[in-house]
Parts: structure tokens; C-alpha cells; sequence
């Protein structure tokens, strides 16, 4: 997340201001200790992601079985989705220690260097935000993960040497929530990549109550499904409403998560029926009352909502997109109808018109980004 947008969402004591953004789906510094009780341990209690979760589980069997270490893992996807718990999930499954550290930590090559001569045979280095790297440690990852060497500089100018360091074998773990960001050179170093998607509601009400017996709340199954329902796909963001859903009824019920501790909570933190929260409403009020509907370029509409373009890209968009509110096209965003009647406004006649072209004409890709 870029700094500027994290520093939004926190008030002057530094605390989540909650009303702000309570769904914003990257976490912050408090918020971490909970996230770390609530996370799962293992493949087999990960739910969701059947695929990514199938495919990881035969990567990581298989290599436990040869005794060596497995193929680089990079995991993608939207803020919140278990990119971090995976990578964690990975260290445990195969029953190595993990290192962490990130992108935006490693600034120079030689930082990267450190960390790497330091590793221990079959440790799992975790490095997340790696599209944030600088270039020159990413040159060094390269060589590394391919052939488990280090160049080591020393000295300066004309008189400096490189000095070859061998590596025992490693496994990388990279997370990004932008994939598209990171040189084909270093993506081809993976040998496994798994692409996280939003969770459908069924997983998330699992999630919800495994958080939920975690936390000690009471929870019935009809408060559970509102909560799910209203999680934008995001397990971060279902534990984070679930938090203030059991604040809700604490202070004003019985305690009980219930359908009416979350319909009442949910509307105070600004959570609409379709789970949108404050930054997607005004990406889609703007989209539709300031550009008539787009299309509209990134850059201009983060300028009309107020926010960074990587923060309208990663946080906002996935999910408009996937519910059909938003279309990427060539020209940049665009409203569907979907948007102007959840603004409760008239679907202008040429959006009606185009999305009531027969299917054959625009092709079963409409939506796709
Ligand atoms: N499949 C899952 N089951 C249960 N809880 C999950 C699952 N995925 C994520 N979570 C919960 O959601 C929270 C956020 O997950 P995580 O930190 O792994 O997301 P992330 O993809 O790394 O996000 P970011 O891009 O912001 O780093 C964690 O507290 C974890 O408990
Ligand atoms: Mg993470």
C-alpha cells in the first residue's frame, strides 16, 4: 500500500479510524497482532482458493517426499486475500523456518545479499511487496534464485571485484498484489504461481467462524451470512467487520453477532447492501456524476476521488470490476448500468443500449477486465 494512503486511515493516535476505512483491505499495524491469531496454520485448514490451494498442496508434497527444496513460489492477488498466510503456510508445511522481509526493505543490492548469504539450506525466504524492489536487487534475485549464488562487490570503481558466494539451496516466496509490475525475467523464476481471487460467500462464512470461536464470539449463522456477504470477497476485510460487528453487539445487544448487530454495524461503518464501502461508492459516483459515465483514465478519476492510482487500481477496482460495476476498456473506466441504478440513478440510454447488445455481438467477455 503506498504510505500516503496508509497514514489516511489512521487518527492522530494512530489508531484505525474505522469510520474512514473500514474496508480497507490492508492491514494496519494493530490490526496485524489480530490478523496473526486468526490466520491458518496449515493447506488443510486454509479454506477457499481450492485451486491455488491443490496445486501449492502437490508442489510442496512432492517436494517433501524428494527431500529437497521446492520451485520458487510467487502468490498474487488483491489486498487481503492470504498471500502472507500462504507464504507462512509454506514454511510450516514443509517444516522449515521462514525469513521475512519486503521489497520496499530492500533497497540496495547489497541488503538483498545479506539476507541471502545468511540463509540457512531449505529456509523459506519470504519477500513481500516484491515488485517493490530496486532494480539492482532484483538483478541479484535473478542469479540467485536460478543458480543459488551471490556476486559479492567489493571495493569501488575501476579496483572492484566481484566475488562469487555459493548458496545453499532456498525457496523464494513473493507476494505481490501486482503482478503485471514485476520484469518477466524475475516472474519466469518462479516455478509455481498462484493467483489468489476473491472468496465466494460460502468460504468466507467458514472463515467467519473460525474467526469467530478464535475470538470467543457468539455468532449465529444469520449475523455470519451478512457479514460474508458484505466482505467484498476479502477474508481481512470479513474478520475486520466481524470485529465491529461484536463491538456493535456488545455495546448495544446481547453480545450475539447477529443479523441485527451486523445490519446496524455495517451501516454505521458505512458498509452498503452490496458490500461497497466508501472509496468504491466514490469511485462510482465519479465515474458516473463528474464523467458521465467514462470512459475515464485512472490517473483522473484517483485525482476526482482523492486517493492514488495505486490505491484506486489495487483496492477498488478488483472487486468493482468483478462485480460488474466497472469495465476496463482501452479508454479507461467505464460504468456499467449496474452502477447507475446502485447510485440509484437513471442508466443513461447508450450504456442500456450497449449492454443489451445480443451476446453473440460483444462477445462472452463483456465484463473481463
Ligand atoms: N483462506 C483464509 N482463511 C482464513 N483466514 C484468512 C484466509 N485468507 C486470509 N485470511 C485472513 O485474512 C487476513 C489477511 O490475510 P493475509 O495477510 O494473508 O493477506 P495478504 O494477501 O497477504 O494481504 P496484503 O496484500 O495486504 O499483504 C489474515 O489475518 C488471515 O487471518
Ligand atoms: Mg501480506
Amino acid at each position: 500500500m503506498p504510505d500516503g494512503f496508509r497514514s489516511e486511515v489512521r487518527e492522530a493516535d494512530g489508531s484505525l479510524d474505522a469510520t474512514a476505512r473500514v474496508l480497507d483491505a490492508a492491514g494496519t499495524d494493530d490490526e496485524r497482532v489480530v490478523e496473526a491469531a486468526l490466520r491458518p496454520r496449515r493447506l488443510a485448514e486454509f479454506p477457499g482458493q481450492p485451486r491455488v490451494r491443490d496445486q501449492l498442496g502437490l508442489v510442496l508434497e512432492a517436494a517433501r517426499r524428494r527431500g529437497s527444496p521446492p520451485d520458487h513460489v510467487l502468490l498474487s492477488g488483491p489486498p487481503g486475500l492470504g498471500k502472507t498466510t500462504l507464504a507462512m503456510i509454506v514454511a510450516a508445511e514443509l517444516e522449515r523456518p521462514i525469513r521475512v522481509t519486503s521489497g520496499p526493505a530492500i533497497q540496495h543490492a547489497g541488503d538483498l545479499a545479506a539476507v541471502l548469504s545468511s540463509l540457512d539450506e531449505g529456509e523459506v525466504l519470504f519477500l513481500d511487496e516484491i515488485h517493490r524492489m530496486s532494480r539492482s536487487a532484483e538483478e541479484m534475485l535473478y542469479l540467485a534464485m536460478e543458480d543459488f549464488r551471490v556476486d559479492v562487490i567489493v571495493g569501488k570503481g575501476p579496483g572492484a571485484t566481484a566475488i562469487p558466494l555459493e548458496l545453499p539451496p532456498f525457496t523464494v516466496v513473493g507476494a505481490t498484489t501486482r503482478a503485471g509490475l514485476l520484469p518477466a525475467p524475475l516472474r519466469d523464476r518462479f516455478g509455481f504461481t498462484g493467483h489468489l481471487d476473491f472468496y465466494d460467500v460460502a468460504d468466507l462464512v467458514t472463515i467467519l467462524r473460525r474467526s469467530a470461536g478464535l475470538l470467543g464470539v457468539e455468532a449465529d449463522g444469520a449475523g455470519v451470512a451478512e457479514v460474508a456477504g458484505r466482505s467484498r470477497g476479502t477474508p481481512r476485510i470479513a474478520n475486520r467487520l466481524l470485529r465491529r460487528v461484536r463491538d456493535w453487539a456488545q455495546v448495544h445487544g446481547e453480545g450475539v453477532v447477529d443479523a441485527r448487530a451486523a445490519r446496524a454495524a455495517l451501516a454505521l461503518f458505512d458498509v452498503d447492501e452490496a458490500g461497497l464501502d466508501r472509496l468504491d461508492r466514490a469511485v462510482l459516483e465519479a465515474l458516473c456524476r463528474r464523467f458521465g459515465g467514462g470512459p475515464v483514465g485512472l490517473s483522473t478519476l484517483a485525482v476526482a476521488v482523492g486517493e492514488e492510482a495505486d490505491t484506486v487500481e489495487t483496492v477498488a477496482e478488483p472487486y468493482l470490476v468483478r462485480e460488474g460495476y466497472v469495465l476496463r476498456t482501452p479508454r479507461g473506466r467505464a460504468a456499467t448500468a449496474a452502477a447507475w441504478r446502485h447510485l440509484g440513478l437513471a442508466v443513461p440510454r447508450e450504456t442500456a443500449q450497449q449492454e443489451a447488445l445480443p451476446l453473440e455481438d460483444s462477445g462472452p467477455g463483456r465484463f473481463a477486465p
